[in-house]
């Protein structure tokens, strides 16, 4: 069960908070099962701890380090580092999730010192109202019961697919960014709202309660978003003269542009990373060379 559970969380920024709020507000774990650690911020540790009612004294590296699962949700850049701390700390038996974008189970594992199994999610914000986009991939040497434990955490907070790892960038630029993309366009249809006569209010009251409609539509209808569309579209209408404008503005293109750039970019911070760790290492061997 995993309210039994104890989960512990490296890093304890958006990410994290998103999935600590998403777990509490549905109940399936209770807040004196979590410990968070953070790298310098202590006093966004101690706004979680009063925000999500945390048990103050196991927000320590030595109780994140029991935890049975540990989450790392740093930034991709700081993830060498941390884990340099972390990998003589925890041990084959824990759960360990990565949610960092673009940086491979192999990665991780090896980083950790090749003795933990590492199961790689890309949820998105959206865990915080349990209704994250989350896709997942095992590691080498994920047991299907671990695989399975992500499964049901990430259940939990949103839906859940397990897909190939080499999938992985393409849905960091799909899901995992994807709620910035709506946000950006809720901020231009507001915007354009205000510019058509409207209150920022009423814009924003209307643009907002039309994405949730247009969400519920696509999930409850179970129709395309190509036929939902055709529907809201009269001949000659406004609908119509709107769309033509998004046409003539390629609309569709930047938005195809945008996802592979970000998946692009998901793969770029895996390479980067890999070459660090590479510079690093010769660096290493050269000063071990001068000592010589
Ligand atoms: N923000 C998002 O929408 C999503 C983020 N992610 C991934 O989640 C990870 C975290 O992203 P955010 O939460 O947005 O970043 P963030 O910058 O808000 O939080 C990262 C936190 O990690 C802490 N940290 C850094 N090094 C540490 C160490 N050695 N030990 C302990 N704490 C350390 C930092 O102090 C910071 O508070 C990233 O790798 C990102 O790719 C994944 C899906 C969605
Ligand atoms: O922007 C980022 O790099 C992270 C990964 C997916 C969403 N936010």
């Amino acid at each position: 069960m995993l309210r039994e559970r104890t989960i512990g969380f490296i890093g304890a920024g958006s990410m994290a908070e998103s999935i600590l709020a998403g777990l509490l507000a549905k109940q399936e774990v209770t807040s004196d099962k979590i410990s968070l650690v953070n790298r310098t911020d202590q006093l966004r540790l101690s706004e979680l701890i009063d925000r999500y009612h945390l048990t103050a004294d196991k927000q320590t590296i030595g109780h994140v380090a029991q935890a049975d699962i540990v989450i790392l949700a740093v930034k991709p850049k700081d993830v060498l580092e941390a884990l340099s701390e972390w990998r003589s700390r925890l041990s084959r038996e824990q759960l360990f999730i990565s949610v960092v974008a673009g940086i491979s189970t192999e990665t991780i594992a090896q980083a950790l010192g090749g003795r933990m199994a590492v199961v790689r999610a890309m949820p998105n914000t959206s865990c915080a109202v349990g209704l994250s986009a989350t896709a997942l991939c095992g590691g080498n040497g994920v047991a299907e019961e671990q695989l399975s434990m992500a499964e049901r955490i990430f259940k939990s907070i949103g839906s859940v697919i397990r897909v190939n790892e080499g999938a992985m960038d393409a849905v960091t630029g799909l899901s995992g960014s994807g709620p910035a993309y709506f946000y950006y366009m809720v901020e231009a249809l507001q915007a354009a709202g205000v510019q058509a006569g409207l209150s920022a209010e009423t814009a924003r009251q209307l643009t907002v309660q039309t994405l949730l409609g247009a969400a519920h539509m696509l999930v409850e209808t179970g129709k395309e978003a190509g036929q939902l569309r055709h529907e809201v579209t009269s001949p000659g209408g406004t609908t119509m003269a709107g769309l033509e404008i998004l046409r003539q503005y390629e609309v569709a293109e930047a938005m195809k542009r945008a996802v592979l750039r970000a998946k692009e970019r998901s793969i770029e911070m895996g390479a980067n990373l890999l070459a660090r760790k590479d510079r690093d290492l010769s660096s290493y061997q050269d000063m071990n060379m001068q000592k010589q």
